[in-house]
């Protein structure tokens, strides 16, 4: 039985479409994250599992109990679905002590004293903050009160923990803190996680699964890994490592000649295995700058000559810019690297790490590529081609 389902959710806020016909299956202990730029819905789709925010048209279900239904208008009241959720901020009562806002949540439900108080313990141990449990909000440090807010949300067991940024109040380094202690805290308690960031750092360290939003439609629910490596769309694949390290992007042209596929470039000619090349073509080839390797010499395997740019180095990598004719490349290398601006070098991809998109729809197509052990150096009037020899 799945943890959560959302089976065509649709949302609706002041005649504005936010949830477009969600479908979405969160396996029990998964730690799912929602990521995507702002305003593509994630707060909203968390509100909606807690049932905060109404459900419009479609089904939601929890660990098998259907909870909201727009069809039949059905809304469970959010106390009754199992599930916790953490704001981004803190929203710790400020008139109470750690002990007592931790407290709260179990008093309702008639516990005695001494249940509560070893419940309310143990969830400050599982978050290594026993020391605090009679100071007052005011008295703590930012992650403190985060740790705290947690330790209130896991109080009462919940099957699903759904946290909306929680990190975001936090600065860079208690952030990474917090990051390591929510990993350990899923694998200790095995609970559901639903997470919302716009981090793609946070979102890939964090999360068994991701799911990619945009405008309100999900995108990709994948592994880090494999969103990483295979992002669905071009607009995925440019918000994945994005900042830091921008995609290398190729325009192409792929046809299949004598049964056997092709992609023209301006940096040569590709040879393509794969169901997706039926038709004539503009593709667009992608590949991260770290997949891109640069050599002081030529070499046997047709390496592509390329000028530097500039080098931007952060002392434990470098990014090195450089052109190709009329296409900018970047290449991620590590250490300290330094080439004057003007220098020739000589690129190397790894094939198996380039993907391929149709340009019109931005969708990943299913394909292989070769280039460097099917192509043969030539030495033509344009130094920066070289092409096909099957
Ligand atoms: N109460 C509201 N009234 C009007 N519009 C709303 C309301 N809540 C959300 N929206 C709209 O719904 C869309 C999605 O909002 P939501 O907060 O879910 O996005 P988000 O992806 O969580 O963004 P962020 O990362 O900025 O928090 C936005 O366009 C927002 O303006």
């Amino acid at each position: 039985m799945s943890a959560i389902e959302l089976q065509q959710a649709q949302v609706h806020i002041q005649q504005k479409q936010v949830l477009k016909g969600i479908d979405l299956i969160i396996e029990q202990g998964d730690f799912v994250t929602l990521l995507g730029p702002s305003g593509c819905g994630k707060t909203t789709l968390l509100r909606t599992i807690a049932g905060l925010q109404k459900l419009n048209e479609g089904r939601i279900v929890i660990a098998g109990r259907e909870v909201a239904s727009g069809g039949t208008a059905f809304h469970m009241d959010p106390a009754k679905r199992g599930v916790s959720l953490v704001f981004q901020s803190y929203a710790l009562w400020p008139h109470m002590t750690v002990f007592d806002n931790i407290a709260f949540g179990l008093q309702i439900r008639r516990l005695t004293k001494s249940e509560i108080r070893q419940r309310v313990m143990s969830s400050l141990e599982k978050m290594r903050i026993p020391e605090l449990s009679d100071r007052y909000p005011g008295e703590l440090s930012g992650g403190q009160q985060q740790r705290v807010a947690i330790a209130r949300a896991i109080v009462t067991s919940p099957d699903i923990l759904l946290l909306d940024e929680p990190l975001s109040n936090l600065d860079a380094k208690l952030r990474t803190e917090m990051r390591a202690e929510l990993k350990r805290l899923h694998r200790e308690l095995g609970t559901t996680i639903v997470y919302v960031t716009h981090d793609q750092h946070e979102a890939i360290t964090l999360s068994t699964k991701v799911a990619v939003f945009f405008g309100g439609e999900l995108v990709q629910l994948d592994t880090p890994r494999e969103l990483y490596r295979h992002p669905r769309t071009l607009e995925v694949a440019e918000f994945i490592g994005s900042s830091d390290h921008p995609l290398n992007r190729i325009d192409g042209f792929a046809r299949v000649i004598d049964q056997i596929g092709i992609v023209s470039t301006p940096l040569g000619d590709f040879r393509v295995e794969g169901d997706a090349l039926e038709a004539d073509r503009q593709v667009v080839l992608t590949l991260r700058p770290e997949d891109m390797a640069l050599h002081e010499h030529p070499g046997e395997r047709g390496f592509i000559p390329v000028r530097v740019t500039d080098v931007l180095s952060s002392g434990p990598e470098s990014l090195v810019r450089v052109e190709a004719g009329d296409i900018a490349l970047t290449a991620r290398t590590l250490g300290d690297t330094d080439y004057a601006p003007g220098r020739m070098l000589y690129a190397a991809f790894r094939e198996e790490r380039i993907n391929l998109y149709d340009q019109l729809t931005g969708h990943r197509l299913e394909a292989v590529l070769y280039s460097s052990q099917h192509v043969q150096w030539r030495n033509t009037t344009n130094e920066n081609r070289f092409s096909l020899s099957c």
